[in-house]
């Protein structure tokens, strides 16, 4: 039998329409979604006023009520009529209106409509009380006629994952809104399918490029609802815990949509890892349903979590039909996993044709994955599974969903390794006695197995360069592994030749190095593969092996971790990636890039100067000014960016000419001479500023010492200042922006050097492992280490010379 025609998926630019309640947050969302999606924004207000020629307000005082209603419901469906394709429409309170309703119904057909909602008591907040109740009432409705919801959760659900350190005051502060936008560009990406697609383009070794299914191992951990509710932990504490999160619905409060929404957010916001949702038929502790009563209440579950977007549904094909094709109708671009579980005594042995014919019900229906676990009583064997599993590759023809499956008892998964992919773990303070799966191993113990079982091996990497005995990298990558159950050394290497660095990458054992000067620019001919980044840039300062038996990216991917001979050699440049990450965390959202009027300074013109810049045109930046001692150096790294833009598409604007004629300009990045001279006319004064100079003296020149002009920083709503100096860490500039803040504009954020360096060791673990990095820990230890530096002694300063 054949699945049913999936009816959410829609072209990838098809207008993406936001309904909800007055509250709800549909403006900033539909703002944040514009820019991400580089769509226009469409707002039923300012349309009304475009067709009519007056406001609603005005228009009801002229018109009386009726014919009011009348013209509000016809430019309601004129606006979505007309905007079919490429943008973000903002309803109002229209969309209350039965008419409108039927047009959004009949919309959801071509298109994604979202209903956005949050807190019930946080909208009440913030509409007047008489109201609120009847408006959330009749904000139910927009649940029916949308086919996606987003759960807006509130920013202070999250606190800043900062660190604490004597500097701790002056830490920067995330900017407002920073987490509700990185979960809505993340929904955005899942639902227009552009996610993976951009990750796997852009940078084909991160993590986000290979889904969990598509990696040579991966580990999924389980939490269930009835946990989550109870738990004593703090959600953060999961982070890097495995590669994808299974939330398990085990639980029906009365209002289950409401905590089960609420529930995915917090999930996607904390964890960052995709979601599996399931949908427990019989949990244990549960009174058992009649179907009559739970194939509707499970029904409508599955179909949340698809309107959630999650990136996978888990479906028991075992259940009622109707269920499963509901589901499978409903599906979009959330994966399915079809599931077949034998829970009790007497499940058919792996060499039964059941299991074949299973995995073939499975495939026709359409589901991306097929898991399947059986309970064993000792008379399966572990051979049994795999001779089953070589049957399906060897009697199914390509292209076959990928199989999890796995045999456990009462003690729980036989072994952990049963299977490769998708393997449950559990967090080490977690107990499990609600899961069948009654004793599932961490994701440290399961993957450490993988290495004792001589699976993988253990490798060293290296920071080299000639100036690198006080990395704060060795500490912070060796406690990455340590807590991955990785047996890696990560060591930094005094060298600065060439052909040493040559001799290390072709060591069998080599696992991949960080570079820093003199080889970010002069390793990039011996590169086989560079990210598409790394080569705009013209430096990397991340360096894999290619260990893959095939050609293929993905072989290449999947064979780190593991020894052997290499000759080409993979590089990344996580430099910019770093100030990038730093940059938007703290842009405020009055700062939020424009890209004709917004404008960046950047310090310098070395290696970093000039991944800051590239930092600044991936944010969107179109007006990039570069200052350095030597003109001339700038001048080059200007021209290397303006003729690289040139090639590109999207990077001409058109500003306004001398008679307001809006003129194509070619240049994105300009020289300034000198510090004494008035800021640029006609450009905005910078709200992003970037020092990339040190603040220490290296060969026996003076330290650049750098502090802006207080004309520059004249920008009314402040910007952001990242110094990547943390020698020492208040920079001449650190300290004037403090004192500029505290005694002038409050609205500047600084961010520092540690900052940007952990998350340079954050993005490069991940690169060169392909695991999640625990981010938490690495910035704990980065300052850590920092501080024992300046106190003279720990871990940090050391090093071999070569
Ligand atoms: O800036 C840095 C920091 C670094 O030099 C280190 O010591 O970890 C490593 C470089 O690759 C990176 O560009």
């Amino acid at each position: 039998m054949l699945g049913p025609r999936n009816e959410r998926v829609f072209d990838p630019n098809a207008s993406i329409v936001l309904v909800g309640c007055r509250g709800a947050g549909k403006r900033t969302l539909g703002f944040m979604g514009a820019l991400h999606l580089r769509r226009r924004l469409v707002t039923e207000d300012h349309y009304f006023e475009k067709l009519t020629g007056m406001s609603r307000g005005q228009f009801l005082l002229q018109h009386g009520k009726d014919l009011f209603a009348r013209q509000d419901v016809e430019v309601f469906k004129h606006m979505l009529d007309s905007n079919r394709t490429g943008c973000i429409i903002e309803c109002g309170m229209s969309s209350l209106c039965e008419e409108a309703q039927d047009a959004l119904r009949e919309y959801c057909r071509t298109n994604p409509v979202v209903y956005i909602h949050r807190e019930r008591e946080q909208i009440a907040a913030l509409l007047d009380a008489t109201d609120a109740t009847a408006l959330l009432k009749a904000d139910e409705k927009h649940r029916e006629c949308s086919n996606f919801e987003f759960y807006n959760l509130d920013d202070s659900a999250t606190h800043f994952v900062g660190t604490s350190t004597a500097a701790d005051s002056r830490q920067p502060v995330p900017s407002k809104l920073l987490n509700v936008r990185e979960d809505f560009t993340k929904f955005l990406d899942q639902i227009t399918g552009r996610g993976a697609t951009k990750a796997w383009l852009e940078s084909p070794f991160s993590v986000a490029a290979i889904p969990p299914e598509f990696r040579s191992y991966s580990y999924a951990l389980r939490l269930r609802l009835s946990y989550l509710q109870e738990m004593d932990m703090e959600l953060e504490e999961f982070e890097a815990t495995g590669d994808c999160v299974e939330f398990i619905i085990d639980q029906w409060p009365d209002d289950v949509v409401e905590v089960v929404s609420k529930q995915v957010a917090l999930l996607r916001r904390k964890l960052g890892l995709p979601i599996i949702y399931h949908v427990e038929e019989n949990p244990r502790g549960q009174r058992r349903r009649a179907p009559e009563e739970k194939n509707p209440v499970d029904s409508d579950l599955l179909e949340l979590g698809l309107r959630l977007g999650v990136e996978y549904l888990s479906l028991d094909l075992q259940r009622d039909e109707s269920l499963i094709q509901r589901a499978l109708r409903y599906k979009g671009r959330s994966k399915v996993i079809g599931n077949y579980w034998y829970m009790g005594f007497g499940a058919p042995p792996w060499h039964d044709d059941q299991h074949i014919e299973n995995y073939q019900h499975a495939q026709c229906l359409g589901c991306d994955l097929i898991r399947m676990a059986r309970f064993s009583t000792g008379d399966s064997p572990v051979e049994y599974l795999e001779s089953f599993k070589k049957r399906v590759e060897q009697t199914i023809p390509s292209p076959r969903p990928p199989l999890v499956a796995y045999d456990f008892s009462v003690l729980g998964i036989r072994t952990p390794l049963q299977s490769k992919i998708l393997n449950p773990v559990k967090h080490p303070d977690m107990d499990t006695e609600q899961d069948f799966l009654a004793i599932i191993s961490t994701y440290r113990q399961s993957y450490g197995l993988e290495f004792q079982q001589f699976l993988l091996d253990p490798l060293e990497f290296y920071v080299t360069g000639s100036n690198v005995s006080w990395s704060l990298s060795p500490a912070m990558q060796n406690a990455a592994y340590e807590f991955s159950g990785m047996p890696h050394t990560f060591q930094a290497v005094t060298c600065s030749t060439l052909d040493r660095l040559t001799q290390i990458c072709l060591s069998d054992t080599f696992g991949g190095a960080l570079l820093t000067a003199p080889f970010k620019v002069a390793i990039m001919p011996q590169l086989k593969v560079k990210s598409h980044h790394a080569t705009a840039i013209g430096a990397v300062n991340v360096v894999l092996p290619l260990r893959g038996k095939t050609n293929a990216i993905l072989d290449h991917a999947n064979s780190r971790n593991k020894a052997g001979a290499a000759q080409e050699f993979f590089g990344d440049n996580t430099d910019w990636s770093s100030i990038f990450t730093c940059l938007r965390r703290a842009l405020s959202p009055r700062n939020y890039v424009q890209p004709s009027k917004t404008t960046g300074l950047v310090i310098g013109a070395g290696g970093m100067a000039r991944a800051a810049i590239y930092a600044l045109i991936q944010l969107g930046c179109r007006n990039i000014f570069i200052y350095n001692r030597t003109v001339e150096r700038a001048r080059e790294v200007a021209e290397h960016f303006n003729s690289w833009a040139k090639g590109q598409q999207g990077m001409v604007i058109a500003k306004p000419g001398a008679h307001g004629s809006q003129l194509p300009t070619l240049e994105i990045c300009r020289v300034i001479e000198r510090l004494a001279d008035p800021w640029p006319e006609g450009y905005q004064l910078p709200t992003m500023v970037i020092s990339c100079v040190p603040a220490t003296s290296l060969d026996g020149t003076p330290p650049a010492d750098f502090v802006m002009p207080v004309g520059w920083l004249g920008s009314p709503t402040g910007g952001v200042v990242v110094e990547l100096a943390y020698e020492p860490l208040i920079t001449p500039l650190v300290a004037q922006m403090y004192a500029y803040r505290d005694q002038v504009n409050p609205s500047w954020v600084v961010v520092d050097g540690l900052e940007v360096v952990a998350e340079m060791a954050i993005e490069a673990f991940e690169l060169m492992t392909g695991r999640m990095a625990p981010k938490r820990l690495m910035k704990e230890v980065c300052r850590r280490t920092w501080e024992q530096q300046q106190r003279g002694g720990g871990d940090g300063a050391s090093g071999l010379v070569l």
